[in-house]
Formats: C-alpha cells, sequence, structure tokens
C-alpha cells in the first residue's frame, strides 16, 4: 500500500538511480497515482499466449508506477484516433499529437525524447532513426501491417513493437466487397462520366456478381471475412494461402497460384508485404488469369508489378482493377500528391478505364480506427505500466499476474537480455537474497525477456538489483516497477 513513507523513500531512490536508468525514465515519485483503462483489475483473469492462467487473486491489484507519469513522453503521429489520444494522457503521459507523418530529420530530433511512439503505414522506423532513440521503450502501430518497423533491430534494441491484428478487418472486407461490384458494373467510370455532364447508360460487359468466382490470395484476417461476405452474396470462393488453413463455409483452397488465377472471375490480394509477396503479381501472373477477370489489391503496393498491371489493362487482359495501396504513398493528404514524381506509372494508370483508385483507405472507418486506438494504446500502457508484452509482434510475449495492494516491498523487475546460456543462473544468483514471488521468462531468436516479482526488497535492495542487471554482460534493457 502507498503511504507517504512509500513515496518519499521512492523519491529518494529516484534521485540516486535516474543518471545510470538504461532507458532514461524516472522511477515513479508517484506510486499512488490511480490509472484506469489497463490496470488489472481484481476480478480480470486471462490467459497468457502459452494458455497459463495469469490471475486468479481476489485481492485489489496494485498500480505499478514506474515512472512519474508525466515523465513519460509520447509522440504520436499519422492522425491516431482520439481514443488513444484520451488513454494516453488519462495515464498523465505527455502527448504530442501530429495528423501527418514527419520528414526523416524531424522524426529523428523528435524520437530522441520519447519513450512511445506511435504511428500508421507511412511512418518509416528504420535502423537509422531507431539508432537516435535513445530512450525509446515500445512502437505501437495504429494498423495491422508493421512491415515500416524493422522489427528486428527494435527487438535488439530492446524495444517491443505492438500493432491491431483485427480490428480493421472488417473495414478492408467490405471496401472489397463494394469494388467488385463497382468493377463489374463499370461504377467509377459512369460516376466520372456523369460528373463531368455525359449520360452513358450501357449494359454491355456489366455483369452480377452471383456466381462468379472470387479467388483470395492470403486467407487470414481480412481473407476469411472476405470469404464469408463473397458466399453470402451469391459468389464461390476459392483461395490459396502458404499454409493449410480450413475454408468458411463452402470456400475451397487451390494448392498453386496458377490455379487460383485460371479459375477465377475476381482475384484479391490479402498478402503480408514480405520478400515472399514482392511483385507476386507481375506480367507472368496476369498471362495466367482468365481474359476479362478483375484484380483487387488492398493489401500492400509491392505486391502487385504496376507497370504490368498497365499492360494487361491496356491490351484488355483484365477488365479492370481497384487499386488501394502503393510502393510509394504521400505522406499526408493534398492536391497533386499522386504524381509521377512520387510512382513514375501515376499518369498512366490514372488515366485507364475501369480502375478504382483509393488513397489506402481500406481501414479507415470511424469504427476500425476508434477501436484500434483503444487496442494499441491499451497495449502500449500496460508495457510501460505492467512490463506485459502480451501482443508484441518482435518480442518474447511475457507476462505475470499483478501484484496486489498487500503487497508491500515488493518490486517488478523487467530484463530484456541476449538469448544466451548461463542468463538465468547469473540473475537467479542476483535474486537470491530475497524470495522470487513469481518468474517468467522466454525468449525469441535472439533476445529473451524474463519478468520477475521479488519480494522483501527495500530502497537499498531495489538500487542494488538494478545496478547489478545492469552490469551483466546480457543485458539489453532493465527496468523495475513497484
Ligand atoms: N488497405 C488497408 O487499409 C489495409 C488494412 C489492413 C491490412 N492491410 C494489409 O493486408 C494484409 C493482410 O492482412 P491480414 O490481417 O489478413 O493478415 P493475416 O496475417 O491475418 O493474413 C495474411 C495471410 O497471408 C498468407 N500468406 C503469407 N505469405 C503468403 C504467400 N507468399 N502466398 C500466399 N499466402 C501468403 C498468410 O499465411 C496469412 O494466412 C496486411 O499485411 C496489411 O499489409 C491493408
Ligand atoms: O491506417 C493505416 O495507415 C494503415 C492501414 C492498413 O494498411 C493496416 O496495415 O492496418
Amino acid at each position: 500500500m502507498a503511504s507517504p513513507q512509500n513515496i518519499v523513500n521512492a523519491a529518494a531512490l529516484q534521485k540516486d538511480i535516474v543518471d545510470s536508468f538504461s532507458t532514461s525514465v524516472t522511477i515513479s515519485s508517484s506510486p499512488q497515482q490511480q490509472f484506469s483503462y489497463m490496470s488489472s483489475s481484481p476480478t480480470n483473469s486471462f490467459m497468457s499466449p502459452t494458455g497459463r492462467r495469469l490471475s486468479t487473486s481476489c485481492a485489489p491489484a496494485k498500480a505499478l508506477k514506474p515512472f512519474s507519469t508525466g515523465d513519460v513522453k509520447i509522440l504520436l503521429l499519422e492522425n491516431v484516433n482520439e481514443t488513444a489520444i484520451e488513454i494516453l494522457k488519462g495515464q498523465g503521459y505527455q502527448v504530442e499529437f501530429h495528423k501527418t507523418s514527419l520528414p526523416e530529420d524531424e522524426l529523428i530530433e523528435k524520437i530522441r525524447d520519447v519513450h512511445a511512439i506511435g504511428i500508421r503505414s507511412k511512418t518509416k522506423l528504420t535502423p537509422k532513426i531507431l539508432a537516435e532513440a535513445k530512450n525509446l521503450v515500445t512502437i505501437g502501430c495504429f494498423c495491422i501491417g508493421t512491415n515500416q518497423v524493422d522489427l528486428e533491430y527494435a527487438a535488439e534494441k530492446g524495444i517491443a513493437v505492438f500493432n491491431s491484428p483485427f480490428s480493421n478487418s472488417r473495414s478492408v472486407a467490405e471496401l472489397v466487397i463494394a469494388e467488385i461490384i463497382c468493377l463489374s458494373r463499370q461504377i467509377g467510370d459512369r460516376s466520372i462520366e456523369l460528373h463531368t455532364g455525359t449520360w452513358n447508360k450501357v449494359s454491355a460487359r456489366c455483369w452480377e456478381i452471383r456466381g462468379k468466382t472470387l479467388g483470395i490470395i492470403g486467407y487470414g484476417h481480412i481473407g476469411s471475412q472476405l470469404s464469408v461476405l463473397a458466399e453470402s452474396m451469391g459468389m464461390q470462393v476459392i483461395y490459396y494461402d502458404v499454409l493449410m488453413i480450413m475454408g468458411l463455409g463452402t470456400a475451397k483452397q487451390v494448392s498453386t497460384l496458377n490455379e487460383l488465377l485460371n479459375k477465377s472471375d475476381f482475384v484479391t490480394l490479402h498478402v503480408p508485404e514480405i520478400a515472399e509477396t514482392k511483385n507476386m503479381i507481375s506480367t507472368e501472373q496476369f498471362n495466367q488469369m482468365k481474359n476479362g477477370s478483375y484484380l483487387i489489391n488492398a493489401s500492400r503496393g509491392t505486391v502487385i508489378d504496376i507497370p504490368a498491371l498497365i499492360h494487361a489493362r491496356k491490351t484488355n487482359k483484365i477488365a479492370g482493377a481497384a487499386i488501394d495501396v502503393y510502393p510509394n504513398e504521400p505522406a499526408k493528404n493534398g492536391a497533386d500528391l499522386f504524381s509521377n514524381e512520387l510512382n513514375t506509372w501515376a499518369t498512366e494508370l490514372t488515366s485507364l478505364s475501369n480502375i478504382i483508385l483509393t488513397p489506402h483507405i481500406g481501414g479507415s472507418t470511424e469504427e476500425a480506427q476508434s477501436a484500434i486506438g483503444v487496442e494499441v494504446s491499451t497495449s502500449l500502457v500496460k508495457y510501460i505500466n505492467e512490463g506485459s508484452s502480451v501482443g508484441a509482434v518482435n518480442f518474447p510475449e511475457v507476462s505475470l499476474r499483478s501484484l496486489t495492494l498487500d503487497q508491500d516491498n515488493h518490486v517488478r523487475v523487467l530484463y530484456i537480455h541476449k538469448n544466451v546460456p548461463g542468463v538465468l543462473r547469473t540473475v537467479n544468483e542476483i535474486f537470491a537474497q530475497h524470495n522470487i514471488d513469481k518468474q517468467f521468462s522466454d525468449s525469441r531468436g535472439e533476445i529473451a525477456y524474463l519478468m520477475a516479482d521479488i519480494s522483501d526488497v527495500d530502497q537499498a535492495d531495489r538500487k542494488s538489483l538494478y545496478q547489478q542487471l545492469l552490469q551483466t554482460p546480457f543485458n539489453i534493457s532493465t527496468r523495475l516497477l513497484y
């Protein structure tokens, strides 16, 4: 339980170790502070990714305050939803918000100072930028894709990266359904014509979608959601995925990409941006598609070879395409930004008929953005305040049940370290003079993360524990919460 004595002691400890704290954030001077969103409630019990029950206690959970919350600095870019701002400000953190992404030099300047950064798909967090982020503890990608962050480099620096794996999946699936109908009825073209005064009532090469075959490449969160919607509208669904996945409804998996391309009236891509998916649809694949079929891409811009698409459309190999994502995308909204300077083929693409172009809005709905804001900011708060890395995409997922208010003189150790032999022996020798209440450790590649709750630790012990852990040759980053 926090008492005035605790607070004074905490302040004293903070003064002692603040200079050497590897992440440069200060230990809490306000342990009594209440927080709302991420605190494990007494009744909150949840399962770890490994299926372990993490909390069964009925005692009130103790709010661990690692820092004076006012010292925690968060940089939010790319118009991250206001739900996130509310949650992070609700913690007392300092939140700097920008509607757009930032030019590299400005980003480097700002990232030096912050403990967490929130981005969407435009901000590239490269090794060059992350190397400057001396205080950065965590990154929140307020979207599904995490290809814009060098995940491995972040892990090596002890920076946990979180995303929102499915909060916008439904929005993307609905957009694709709309595009299937718009393409097959040439609605984009009719609309452009009428906006410029031309009445052009035609039915030639306009089709119902009922009974047509939809080929889904990548049957994950979005692909499988789309499959259900498409079937309910009378389409037949086939899909291709590198994994064997059970089809929903009557959807059938095919064993090769070519088989999918040969059989589909509509082909839609829902794969991540990785080396294997770069230019996955190029001239050879267009040649495999049915004459007069359609292509939709709302995954990532590098997945389609756009000059090959332009050729396929010009030669009427395909009857149309809908594209939401591009190899290079403008960093902000505005006129004249989608130009040949950004992508050399922009004018050629925009001049073609029955090509629907949207500005990366697959996941841009009020519902999705608000849910993503809550989900990702809650992950950031849980990681900053409690050390829980559940949901991290580049990091071992580790969590411990909450400490309770009756557990005085406890400290939670968060030790991110190199995954090499001998670490646990060394660390447990450091812990040996105290009682290890609970401990959980996991590794992912070359990085490992150990969480331990230690009891019977007084102020001086905390400082000594902290310094001993910092001095181990395996240390990447160490934090103490209490
Ligand atoms: N346009 C938008 O606004 C928007 C919104 C959300 C997501 N996205 C993009 O959509 C992508 C897919 O999202 P998701 O949530 O469905 O991802 P997911 O991880 O749930 O599913 C991806 C699927 O692709 C499969 N896959 C991977 N490599 C493949 C390959 N070479 N060939 C065939 N299948 C392969 C995987 O096995 C997986 O089943 C994301 O990576 C993101 O880039 C775009
Ligand atoms: O909101 C964004 O910028 C990205 C949306 C989408 O591509 C995602 O990866 O979730």
